[in-house]
């Protein structure tokens, strides 16, 4: 409607801003994979498209797993979360490994924020071991294994999604 704000997206929301280097997202997932090596051993890695294929690539080399199934899953527009979609379920390979329920496979996404996306997963595949590299409060009951939390009102920026850019200096009026 003319004159209304537009409605705030979850990064505004958000309000704090967590950057994360490759870096710095490869460390974290050599800590996730030490945790998810007292845990295993896995038949399969489930990567949650598509946050959780650079995890899933690092976490399955570690731990010299090689066979890798996804399952696609959109629901935010840059910033926004509207309806889940399904657009690629689990291959029946991979759920035959998992004997139906998941048992032995390994879930891997980058993060639980409102923890809707785990939740569509985990009821896919009960059984599974779900792990992220980070955890949000709201999405966190729904994770076996993370590294590291982060506040609700914080934003997560991945190495994927951002480039270096010229920062002005401060005595110039930069934040
Ligand atoms: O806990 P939730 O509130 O459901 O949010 C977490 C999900 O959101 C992001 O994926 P997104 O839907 O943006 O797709 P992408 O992985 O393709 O970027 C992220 O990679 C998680 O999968
Ligand atoms: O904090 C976040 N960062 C990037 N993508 C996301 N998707 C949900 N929450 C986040
Ligand atoms: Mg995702």
């Amino acid at each position: 409607m003319a004159g209304e704000a537009p409605e705030p997206s979850a990064q505004e929301r958000a309000g704090k801003a967590f950057p994360v280097s490759w870096d710095q997202f490869h460390r974290d997932c050599r800590a996730l994979t030490w945790r998810l090596n007292e845990v295993g051993p896995f038949h399969a890695v489930i990567a949650i498209t598509r946050g959780g294929l650079v995890p899933a690539a690092i976490v399955a080399r570690e731990l010299g797993v090689r066979v890798i199934d996804t399952v696609c899953i959109a629901s935010y527009d840059h910033t926004k979360q509207g309806d889940l979609h399904v657009l690629k379920g689990i291959s029946e390979a991979a759920m035959k490994l998992g004997g139906g329920t998941g048992k032995g496979l390994l879930i891997v996404d980058d993060l639980v924020d409102t923890g809707k996306t785990g939740k569509l997963v985990r009821e896919m595949l009960p059984d599974a071991h779900f792990a992220t590299v980070y955890a949000k409060p709201k999405g966190r009951p729904l994770v076996d294994t993370f590294i590291t939390e982060v506040s609700q009102d914080t934003w997560i920026f991945f190495p994927w999604d951002t480039a270096l850019s010229y920062h002005p200096p401060l005595r110039d009026g930069a934040a």
